[in-house]
């Protein structure tokens, strides 16, 4: 195994009661790289990501994870009496982290510091996302896997995604995204597709 793996996922099957979803996938992630998983909806994406964070176990097949991560899952788990500002000092103490910084820098770099005192409840369904997405990275870890990580996000907000998205990569993160836009695959070194329940790579890596 290579010394700069920080996933690996290697015969998975998952199913649900009689219905068969991921049927021996693979996939090993890189420091550095820039991941997609696309697929129809109902392919088995969302199981595939929950499988390779550790929030669902798999039938068979093994996960491997050499770092640290941050996951974002595609339905906020956020608590609506809690206010963007409670919902980040929460998550400082339960990545015992001794300052806000960067959490603050990407609030405002997601364009929501207007709300930090407003409750998780009575946000709109896209800042409720930049919210969800903040707090998957705020401890800054080697490993992020993204479940659509901007649904609902305006087009500035979407753009400023894939800047810090790139720049993540640039600094040796990686970055598993789920994506359904056919604009965002140019972002991308490696698109593996879910079909069938495995993993195909589409095209060269950049
Ligand atoms: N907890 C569950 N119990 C039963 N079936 C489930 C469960 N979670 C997902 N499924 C089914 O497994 C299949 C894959 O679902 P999954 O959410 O992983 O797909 P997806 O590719 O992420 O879909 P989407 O693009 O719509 O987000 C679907 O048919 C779904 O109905």
């Amino acid at each position: 195994m290579a010394s700069d793996v920080r996933l690996c996922i290697s015969a998975v099957h998952k199913g649900y009661g009689r219905r068969s979803v991921l049927r021996g996938v693979d996939l090993t992630v890189s420091a550095g790289v820039l991941v997609g998983v696309v697929g129809e909806n109902g392919s088995g994406k969302s199981t595939l990501l929950r499988i390779a964070v550790g929030q669902l176990t798999p039938d068979r097949g093994t996960v491997r994870r050499f770092s640290a991560l941050g996951y974002c899952p595609q339905q906020a788990v956020v608590n609506d009496t809690l206010t963007v500002a409670q919902h980040l000092r929460l998550f400082q103490v339960a990545y015992r982290l001794p300052r806000l910084d960067r959490a603050w820098e990407l609030v405002e770099l997601l364009g929501f510091g207007g709300e930090r005192r407003t409750r998780a409840g009575e946000l709109s369904g896209g800042t409720r996302q930049k919210l969800n997405l903040t707090l998957a990275l705020m401890h800054d870890p080697p490993l992020l896997v993204l479940d659509e990580p901007y649904q609902g996000f305006d087009w500035d907000t979407h753009q400023r995604f894939w800047q810090l998205a790139g720049q993540l990569r640039g600094q040796g993160r990686s970055v598993v995204v789920v994506s359904h836009l056919l604009h965002d695959l140019k972002y991308f070194d490696t698109v593996h597709h879910l079909r069938d329940g495995r993993l195909h790579q589409e095209g060269a890596p950049r």
